[in-house]
C-alpha cells in the first residue's frame, strides 16, 4: 500500500496523529525526527548546536530516501523537512500527503502549554514567537500546499481516514 505523509508546522500535531492513523490502518508508523535522534545518538538540539541546521536537513534529506513507494508506512516527517532537498516532490513521488494546517495562535498556544524544549527552533520564551512563526508559516505555505490532502485542526479523525482511504 501508499505510504501517507503526515506534513505541517510544528505542533500542529503530525506525531500524535499519524501514530493514531497507523494504528487504525494497522500500518507501520516512523517518526522521522525519532529516527535521527536513535541513529545520531544525541538530541535534535544537540544536532543543531554541534553540527547546525544544514547537517539535520542533509540527515532528513537521507533518512526520507530510505522510503520507498508502496512501503505501507505512515510517516509523521519534522516540521521543516518538505522544505528543503526537494523533499516535497520525493515525498509525494513516494505515497499520498495530508497537511496539517492549523492556526499559528494554535501552534503557539500549544507550544507554550507543553514546553518544546526539544525542538530548538521554537523557544516558548521568545516575546516574538507568534510573529516568527507566523513568517515561517507563510515561508512553508507554498510547499505544505502541495499536499494531496489538506485538513484543519478541527477535521475529525474519521474524516481525514475518510478522505485519505480514497487515495490509498
Ligand atoms: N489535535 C490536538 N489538539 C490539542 N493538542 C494537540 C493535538 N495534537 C497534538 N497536540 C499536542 O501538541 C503538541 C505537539 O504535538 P505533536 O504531535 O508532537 O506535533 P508535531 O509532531 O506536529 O510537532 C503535543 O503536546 C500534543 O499533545
Ligand atoms: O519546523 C522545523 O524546522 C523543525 C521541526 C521539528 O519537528 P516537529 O515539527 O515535529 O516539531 C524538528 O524536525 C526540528 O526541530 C525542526
Ligand atoms: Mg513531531
Amino acid at each position: 500500500m501508499k505510504n501517507i505523509f503526515l506534513i505541517g508546522m510544528p505542533s500542529s500535531g503530525k506525531s500524535t496523529l499519524g501514530k493514531r492513523i497507523a494504528d487504525v490502518l494497522h500500518y507501520r508508523f516512523i517518526d522521522t525526527d525519532k529516527i535521527i535522534v536513535r541513529e545520531e545518538g544525541r538530541s535534535i538540539p544537540e544536532i543543531f548546536a554541534q553540527s547546525g541546521e544544514e547537517y539535520f536537513r542533509e540527515v532528513e534529506r537521507r533518512v526520507l530516501r530510505t522510503i520507498r513507494p508502496g512501503d505501507s508506512l505512515v510517516v509523521s516527517t519534522g516540521g521543516g523537512m518538505p522544505c528543503f532537498h526537494e523533499n516535497m516532490d520525493y515525498i509525494k513521488s513516494t505515497g499520498v500527503s495530508i497537511f496539517l494546517d492549523v492556526p499559528v495562535e494554535v501552534l503557539v498556544r500549544r507550544i507554550l502549554a507543553h514546553g518544546h524544549e526539544d525542538r530548538p527552533l521554537n523557544n516558548p520564551n521568545d516575546p516574538e514567537l507568534l510573529a516568527v512563526l507566523q513568517k515561517r508559516y507563510e515561508t512553508r505555505l507554498p510547499i505544505y500546499a502541495q499536499a494531496t490532502i489538506t485538513v484543519s485542526g478541527e477535521t475529525t479523525e474519521d474524516e481525514i481516514l475518510r478522505r485519505v482511504g480514497a487515495w490509498l
